[in-house]
């Protein structure tokens, strides 16, 4: 194990691999350019109250460009794991090892599912710390590691691992069941990661109000029946296990409530998500952890934009954002089938305005609305009573989405408002306002704009 590479130096890879590459040369870095960068430029940086430290590892974000490695330590986000070993390909040989240290279950076998052959030790980091810029860790909490042989066995490539952790004065535990250590960890991450995104706290906050000590029981018991059924039975006292291990972490967030704060992904899919999916294959009811995955990602995840997307915002309590799929979904008295019957010169499905105005809470001043198209250029403002009497938004067309050229993807026709010119292409954002809006329309329309079909 003389070529170590540490894969990722964020919050795990930039502690573990930084105490690693402190008296050992031959431990280097795979990084994503704009850390690569950092680290180039000042070194990775550790700073705990155990003291800060700083080194400067050979480090590339081609792993062609570093020595090729013996050992390979993964600590990349689960959900960037298919990337990361495409990128390693080239540099694996028959005898690469690859220790895992993400949170989670499945990385293990995704990895050997994709190499076809026995090169993974599995770890479980325990630690908290954190990125606070491209290559520089805050270290808060615990730094130690235990790993072992996914089929329990003992053996020299472990040891060898543990020998390498051990000489960089890292605490790493030899686990007699490193799966059964995952699923234990699991446990801990299914409840604290999720509920600490919900409640927007610490973990102290879920761990002490009365009502919550039901929740933590059931989600573990989810998971824990989960577990059992792919035959890693944990202890029947797990929830117990799960809140006194939390004593120590009370004042901490977790990396879940981080990424969400630094606006990274979460990890909800191989955590709770994994334990639906898994629920659900082997009928095991899961509807703690379902719920706790559709609120993080609700919570989580980034608004809709985009090409598709139409906002309605302005004077509106809360905006929303609606796709094409969103519009089919209105209530039917909504939609105008056949734009035809209105407007003979046009075709395809449309919902009326009056509809969308009703999905938002709108202020209670708002007398306008401005339908701006997509690039900025063009605006029609209505007041609110035409827009509702007239206004649709066309959207489909035999099926399909209404094409650019015929002013897609949403166009808003006004059939009787006796305006062409206020039929806007490409609409992307209705505004709605107390007072008139941008208008890009002649102030003298032309004779063109003056028919628009039947009222
Ligand atoms: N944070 C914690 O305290 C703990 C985390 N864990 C687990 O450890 C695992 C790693 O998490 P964590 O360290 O928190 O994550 P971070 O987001 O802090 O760090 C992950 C790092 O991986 C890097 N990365 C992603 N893709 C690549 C790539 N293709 N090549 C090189 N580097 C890459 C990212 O680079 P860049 O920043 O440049 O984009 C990032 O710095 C997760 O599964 C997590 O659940 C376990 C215990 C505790
Ligand atoms: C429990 C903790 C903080 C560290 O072990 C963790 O795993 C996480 O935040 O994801």
């Amino acid at each position: 194990m003389k070529q170590i590479m540490v894969v990722g130096a964020g919050s795990v890879g930039g502690f573990f691999g930084a105490h690693l590459a402190k008296n050992n040369p031959d431990v280097s870095f795979l990084l994503r350019p704009r850390t690569l960068e950092a680290v180039k430029q000042n070194g990775l940086t550790i700073k705990s109250a155990k003291g800060n430290f700083t080194v400067h590892p050979p480090a590339a974000s081609d792993p062609r460009e570093l020595a090729t490695p013996d050992l390979i330590i993964l600590a990349v986000k689960a959900y960037d794991l298919d990337e990361v070993m495409t990128q390693l390909e080239p540099v694996l040989t028959d005898r690469t090892v690859i220790l895992t240290l993400q949170n989670g279950i499945d990385t293990e076998d995704r990895i050997i599912s994709r190499l076809h052959r026995d090169c993974v030790v599995g770890g479980v980091a325990f630690i908290y710390s954190k990125i606070v810029e491209p290559g520089v860790i805050e270290h808060y909490k615990r730094g130690g590691v235990a790993i072992g042989e996914l089929m329990g066995h003992k053996s020299d490539r472990v040891s060898q691992i543990a020998e390498v952790f051990k000489q960089a004065g890292i605490s790493c535990q030899l686990s007699e069941d490193i799966r059964k250590s995952k699923w234990e960890k699991m446990c801990w991450n299914c409840v604290f990661n999720p509920l600490t995104v919900v409640i927007d706290d610490k973990v102290a906050k879920a761990l002490d109000h009365p009502e919550m000590a039901g929740v933590i029981r059931q989600i573990v018991g989810e998971v824990a029946a989960v577990s059992a059924a792919v035959k890693v039975p944990l202890a029947p006292d797990m929830a117990e296990k799960v809140v006194k291990w939390t004593q120590e972490l009370r004042d901490i967030h977790t990396s879940m409530y981080d990424d969400w704060k630094a606006k990274r992904p979460t990890e909800i899919d191989y955590l709770n998500g994994y334990i639906v999916r898994v629920g659900r294959e082997l009928g095991i009811p899961t509807p703690v952890n379902e719920a706790l995955t559709a609120m993080v990602k609700t919570i989580t995840e980034k608004e809709l934009s985009g090409p598709g997307i139409v906002r309605i915002d302005g004077a509106v309590v809360q905006p929303v954002s609606l796709t094409r799929t969103a519009l089919g979904q209105l209530p039917r008295e909504q939609r105008v089938e056949d734009i035809s019957e209105l407007m003979p010169s046009m075709r395809g499905r449309a919902i009326r305005v009056k509809g969308l105005l009703e999905i938002p809470a709108l202020a209670v001043d708002a007398d306008h609305v401005t339908f701006h198209s997509i690039d900025g250029k063009y605006a029609a403002t209505l007041t609110l009573q035409q827009a509702q009497d007239f206004g649709l938004l066309l959207y489909e067309l035999d099926g399909q989405p209404l094409p650019d050229g015929k002013g897609g993807p949403y166009r808003l026709v006004t059939p009787g408002l006796g305006d062409l010119c206020a039929n806007v292409k490409a609409v992307g954002r209705i505004e709605v306002r107390a007072g008139s809006g941008k208008d890009t329309r002649p102030a003298v329309r032309p004779p063109e704009c003056a028919v628009d079909g039947k009222s």
